[in-house]
C-alpha cells in the first residue's frame, strides 16, 4: 500500500497548496475526531490560518459562516460510513470547500463524498508510518511545507519515517507500567483522564473510546486547565486519575493539575511525555510527536486492563448493532 498512500498524499497536498485555504475545519466523530486534535494544534501554532475541530453533526447543523470556497475541510471516518461524517463532507463540498478525507475503507461512502482521499492501514501488523498516526503527520507537515516551506517541517517528515520504531520502543518501555495499571485499576468503577493541548485529544479518546465504549468503565476527560474550574471538587483519596502529561507548551497546566490532584488522591497515574524514548527526534518536535506516542502507549494500557478485567476491547452492546 505504501506507494498508493504516497500518491494519495501528494495529490491531496498539491490540492491544498493550490487552494491556499483561508480557514480549515477538521470534522469527524469519536476517536476519529480525537485524532484531529494534533493536526489542528499544529496548524494553529505554526500558521495564522484559523483551524477548528467540530463533531460532524454539529458541523452540519451549525453551518459555519466561514465555510466556503476558500476553506479546507479535513474529515475522517475509520469505517468510511459514519453517516454524519459522510454528510458533513458532502455539505463542505457543496459549499465549494476543498475536501480531504481519511479512511481505512477505500470506496466507502466517505471516500466517494470527498474530492481527495487518504487511505491508512490498520491492525497490529501495520507499520505506523502507513497507519492513521503516520498519515496524519505526513499530511499535516506535508501541507505545511507546501504552504509555508520551512526546514522544520522537512525535518519532521524525515523523523516520522522512523515512527514504527518510535512506537515500538515506547510501548516496550511502558509495558510493565501498563500491566500494573491494568491490574490495579480493573475494579475501579470510574476513572478520569486528564490532558491539555493536542494531548487532550488522547485523554478524550481514552475516556470515550477505551474506558466507556470498550471497557464499560465510567469516565470523563478533564482538561488540566479546566480542572480548577469545577472538576477538582471531586478529587478524593480514592478517586483515580490518569494524566497524559505533555512535553509541549501546555506542560505548566498539567503540572498544576498533577500537583493538586496528588495532594488529595492516592490514585494519580502520570504518563509523562518527558519519559518517552525520544531517540532520533529533535526537541522542537516533541510537542507534535508526543500526541501520537501517547496514542500508541495508552492503547497498551487499555489492552492490559481488558485482559485483567476479562472484557475484550471488541465487545459492544449497542454500537453498530442497531439504529441510533
Ligand atoms: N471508538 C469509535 C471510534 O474509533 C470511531 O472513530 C468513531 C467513529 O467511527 P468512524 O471513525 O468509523 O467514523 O466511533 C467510535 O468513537
Amino acid at each position: 500500500m505504501s506507494s498508493i498512500h504516497a500518491e494519495y498524499l501528494s495529490k491531496a497536498i498539491a490540492a491544498v497548496k493550490q487552494k491556499n485555504p483561508k480557514n480549515i475545519y477538521f470534522v469527524a466523530c469519536g476517536g476519529s475526531m480525537a485524532y484531529m486534535y494534533n493536526q489542528q494544534y499544529i496548524f494553529d501554532v505554526e500558521t495564522d490560518i484559523p483551524a477548528f475541530i467540530l463533531s460532524s453533526n454539529e458541523f452540519i447543523h451549525r453551518s459555519p459562516k466561514g465555510l466556503g470556497p476558500d476553506s479546507l475541510v479535513v474529515s475522517c471516518s475509520h469505517s468510511g460510513n459514519t453517516p454524519e461524517t459522510v454528510e458533513a463532507t458532502k455539505v463542505a463540498r457543496s459549499k465549494g470547500a476543498l475536501t480531504v478525507a481519511y479512511s481505512h475503507e477505500e470506496n466507502s461512502p466517505l471516500w466517494q463524498a470527498a474530492e481527495y482521499n487518504l487511505h491508512y492501514d490498520w491492525g497490529p501488523e501495520s507499520d505506523a508510518y502507513e497507519h492513521k498516526a503516520g498519515m496524519a503527520l505526513r499530511f499535516i507537515f506535508g501541507a505545511l511545507n507546501a504552504l509555508r516551506p520551512n526546514e522544520k517541517y522537512a525535518r519532521a517528515l524525515e523523523s516520522i519515517k522512523d515512527l514504527n520504531n518510535i512506537f515500538e520502543r515506547n510501548k516496550k518501555k511502558f509495558a510493565a507500567e501498563a500491566d500494573k495499571w491494568g491490574a490495579s485499576h480493573k475494579r475501579e468503577p470510574i476513572i478520569y483522564t486528564m490532558g491539555s493541548g493536542p494531548v487532550y485529544g488522547e485523554a478524550y479518546a481514552f475516556a470515550i473510546c477505551f474506558l466507556q465504549e470498550m471497557l464499560w468503565v465510567h469516565s470523563s476527560s478533564i482538561h488540566t486547565g479546566e480542572y480548577f474550574h469545577g472538576p477538582f471538587e471531586i478529587t478524593d483519596y480514592d478517586v483515580p486519575f490518569l494524566l497524559f502529561k505533555t512535553a509541549g507548551e501546555t506542560r505548566p497546566l498539567d503540572e498544576r493539575a498533577e500537583n493538586f490532584a496528588k495532594k488529595f488522591s492516592q490514585k494519580v497515574t502520570v504518563l509523562d511525555a518527558k519519559d518517552f524514548d525520544w531517540t532520533g527526534i529533535d526537541k522542537d518536535l516533541y510537542s507534535y510527536l508526543s500526541t501520537p506516542i501517547f496514542g500508541a502507549v495508552s492503547r497498551t494500557y487499555a489492552e492490559r486492563m481488558a485482559e485483567h478485567r476479562g472484557h475484550p476491547l471488541t465487545v459492544r452492546r449497542y454500537m453498530w448493532k442497531m439504529d441510533y
